[in-house]
């Protein structure tokens, strides 16, 4: 305080408003410089200093935004979203460099995010897959993320509990109304996946389609409770709840630590409670995943020795490298010889459920809208169904049924090519200078791969316009040109969790359209969906109606 009096006496408070005018006009001044002898201007929107572009585009819209600078500028562009720079590459031939080596030593581009001092406090720097900056322990993880979610034990078990789920989604919907039912299809993609994902990590059973049709049913049947829960089931219900409320959360405050500097995160007033929510949310999220963590401990440790053991994700981390290792891929490799710590398990199982949940619940439910959309496909869908099927129509699928449904396969792949739910990915050039676009970018350059043009591109596909799953049921010599097909991306950093989402889309579209008639109820309406982090669609009004299967 008492330096600030001495200030005071110092300056008058016109010198303090010309100082701050000398220091905001110093600002633009090198943000303005910077602008113009930046290494390769590319076409793209004119930034304003400490916005950027930010101003251009509506919260949720950002997806929409880029694909009209695209048709604006081309294949190659850039924005700034705040200061920061952002290249946008949208042909094969620019990302060739971004996904053609898979390996560390190979790639260039090793990198999804740079490493950021803001995250340091948010406490997973240097954690798990999807953020980690740290290269060695990057790859520690990655490899054990793949082996615990490919192993074929966990596969059949994802096959086996996607058909229970199921079972009690049917039951939700049976009971709702026999005439069938009017509702908003995104809300059991999301409560079912929910579910599921948190059962395939950590082996415990979810409460969200339980809650979903609770909400539903009070709604349509004068505020009665379905079955008079008791307390300490409505106490795991609610539970459940507050857990992805507060991992939702957290991703939130995750935008939010990187985009405020630690001063003003810690320092100004109302940012200050801010930042304590946050941290606390997260403490909140640590401290359960830690506790569900060490009770599987303790039943691995309680159970005998000959007694296989359950097949979920954290099971696999907790056995990785110890005597009762559950996965059938043996590691060879010194550096993937140790059993994983808490620390690792806490981050890795939080990130299965982020990286994994809006993506398979969004890319179900464009698929509905899709397949509801297009009547001859629905007919070729239900064909394949029937032809599957026919032993016994009510049967749970099972693993073997997978690689039949290939028209389920295509239709799935089809619809993440004309609207994927991941339309945009980062890369960093960490691994040095490389040559893109015909120029020569320095390290550390921040690209972004634009997928959905790629998706779109008549170079790359024929008549990219039409939408037509039969370009995937293609021969294996024919389908070369499904290596630039980027539903789950491409390279060092593609999506670890591809085969097990694939798995549980097919099985979600086949039992709900073997068991029943979905129809958009206006078809003429248009798909509403918005933009955070990935696309995400909304308000997708279906009537839902017990099938006859051989009509
Ligand atoms: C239909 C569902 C899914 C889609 C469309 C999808 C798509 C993607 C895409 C496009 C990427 C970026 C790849 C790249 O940069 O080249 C990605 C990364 C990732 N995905 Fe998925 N994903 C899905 C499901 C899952 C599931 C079920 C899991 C885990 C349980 C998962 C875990 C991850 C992780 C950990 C990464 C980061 C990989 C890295 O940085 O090395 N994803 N996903």
């Amino acid at each position: 305080m008492a330096i600030l009096s001495n200030f005071q006496n110092y300056f008058e408070t016109s010198d303090i408003i010309n100082l701050s005018i000398i220091l905001i006009i110093l600002y633009i001044s090198r943000f303005y410089y910077n602008y113009f002898a930046r290494n390769n201007p590319l076409p793209g929107p004119f930034p304003l200093p400490l916005i950027g572009n930010a101003h251009l585009f509506k919260r949720n819209e950002y997806g929409d935004w880029i694909v009209k600078q695209h048709q604006k500028y081309g294949s190659l562009f850039e924005t700034y979203i705040f200061s920061h720079r952002i290249i946008y590459v949208s042909t094969l031939d620019m990302i060739e460099p971004m996904i053609n080596s898979s390996t560390l030593k190979t790639s260039k581009f090793r990198l999804r995010y740079e490493k950021l001092d803001n995250l340091e406090e948010f406490g997973t720097s240097g954690k798990g897959v999807v953020f980690n900056y740290d290269l060695k322990s990057w790859k520690y993880n990655k490899q054990f993320f793949i082996q615990s979610i490919t192993s074929h034990g966990f596969l059949r078990e994802t096959v086996k509990e996607t058909n229970k789920l199921f079972k009690e989604l049917e039951s939700c919907w049976n009971l709702i109304g026999k005439e069938g039912l009017t509702s908003d299809f995104t809300y059991w993609t999301h409560s079912f996946t929910s579910d599921l994902i948190l059962f395939i990590t950590t082996g415990r059973k979810g409460y969200c389609m339980e809650a979903k049709f609770n909400e539903y049913y009070k709604k349509f049947h004068q505020n009665l409770d379905k079955n008079g829960n008791d307390d300490s089931h409505e106490e795991k219900i609610k539970k459940c709840l507050d857990l992805f409320h507060d991992i939702e959360s957290l991703l939130a405050g995750y935008s939010y630590f990187v985009m405020f500097p630690s001063f003003v995160r810690n320092y100004f007033p109302i940012m200050k409670s801010k930042t304590k929510s946050i941290l606390d949310c997260r403490d909140r999220v640590f401290n359960g995943i830690l506790q569900i963590i060490n009770e599987r401990r303790e039943e691995i440790e309680q159970t005998p020795l000959g007694q296989p053991l359950r097949n979920d994700m954290l099971t696999s981390f907790i056995t990785a490298n110890t005597s009762r290792d559950i996965s059938d891929i043996r590691q060879v490799e010194e550096e993937f010889m140790r059993p994983m710590i808490n620390d690792e398990i806490q981050v890795n199982l939080l990130e299965a459920i982020t990286a994994g949940l809006d993506t398979m619940a969004n890319t179900i439910a464009f698929t509905v809208y899709y397949i509801c959309q297009y009547p001859e496909v629905k007919k070729r869908l239900y064909q394949e169904l029937e032809d599957v099927f026919k032993d016994n129509p009510s049967r749970d699928i099972n693993y073997d049924d997978l690689s039949n449904l290939k028209y389920v396969e295509a239709v799935i792949k089809e619809v993440a090519r004309v609207r994927p739910t991941v339309s945009l990915v980062d890369r960093f050039n960490d691994g040095g200078t490389v040559q893109i676009g015909g120029y020569s970018w320095p390290p550390f350059t921040h690209f972004n791969i634009n997928i959905l043009a790629i998706n779109n591109s008549s170079k790359v596909w024929d008549e990219p316009d039409k939408f037509n799953p039969d370009r995937f049921l293609v021969s294996n010599e024919e389908q070369q040109f499904q290596n630039h097909f980027l539903m789950f991306g491409a390279g060092l950093r593609s999506c670890p969790g591809r085969k097990m989402a694939m798995i549980k889309s097919k099985c979600f579209i086949a039992l709900t359209f073997r068991n029943y008639d979905i129809e958009l109820i206006d078809r003429n309406a248009p798909l509403k969906y918005f933009y955070s982090t990935i696309n995400r669609p909304y308000d997708l009004f279906v009537k839902i109606v017990p099938r006859n299967f051989n009509k």
